[in-house]
């Protein structure tokens, strides 16, 4: 099967739009269904006490329940991955995503945002959470940084000829 004829999803998570933005640019060289992954109960405004929260579900392994449904996962041939580094770990609504939905025989492929200190477990998790998927090599920039009041940093301009280079190392491009 043709890249061209495969059919694409693209699954992000982002508070402060920096891991969006990325999944805008993707989306628009590649195509396929774009979704913003949201949980029942959102995270609070707050940014500390959002660290707190997470680091707690990640300590008991709580995986918040998903808002967002996705159709027929089944139809999609590639799935693309977007999230920021939280606590140096995948964060939890990802966890539930790649828990609740089985991409078994699929193609999944990460990305992240991160606030200076890589992607610490996350593209590790990802592979872990995909067992029977082929989890391609990840792209990963840096983002803004909540904790110092950088929010949203990215620009696609500068963004996209980075994913543009990685998208055609595996061949998507
Ligand atoms: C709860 C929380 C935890 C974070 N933990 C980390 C971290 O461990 N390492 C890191 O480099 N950045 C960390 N960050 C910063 C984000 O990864 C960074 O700002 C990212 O670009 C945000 O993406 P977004 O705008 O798509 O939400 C954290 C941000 C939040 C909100």
């Amino acid at each position: 099967q043709s890249v061209s004829s495969k059919k694409i999803l693209i699954v992000y998570l982002s508070r402060t739009n920096n891991t969006k933005v990325l999944a805008e640019i993707i989306h628009q060289q590649v195509g396929g269904t774009l979704i913003a992954l949201e949980i029942e109960k959102p995270y609070p405004q707050n940014y500390q006490v959002t660290v707190q929260q997470v680091v707690h579900e990640n300590e008991t392994g709580f995986l918040p329940p998903l808002k967002t449904k996705i159709d027929r996962i089944q139809q999609y041939d590639v799935v693309f991955v977007g999230f920021p580094t939280w606590g140096m770990q995948l964060p939890p609504p990802m966890k539930s995503f790649l828990h609740q939905y089985d991409l078994k025989g699929k193609t999944v492929i990460p990305f992240n945002s991160n606030g200076g200190y890589g992607t610490g477990s996350s593209f590790q998790t990802v592979a872990e959470l995909c067992p029977n998927s082929t989890v391609l090599d990840g792209f990963t920039t840096r983002g803004g940084s909540e904790r110092d009041g950088q929010l949203l940093v990215i620009q696609g301009a500068r963004a996209k000829t980075a994913i543009q280079a990685w998208l055609r190392k595996l061949k998507l491009l």
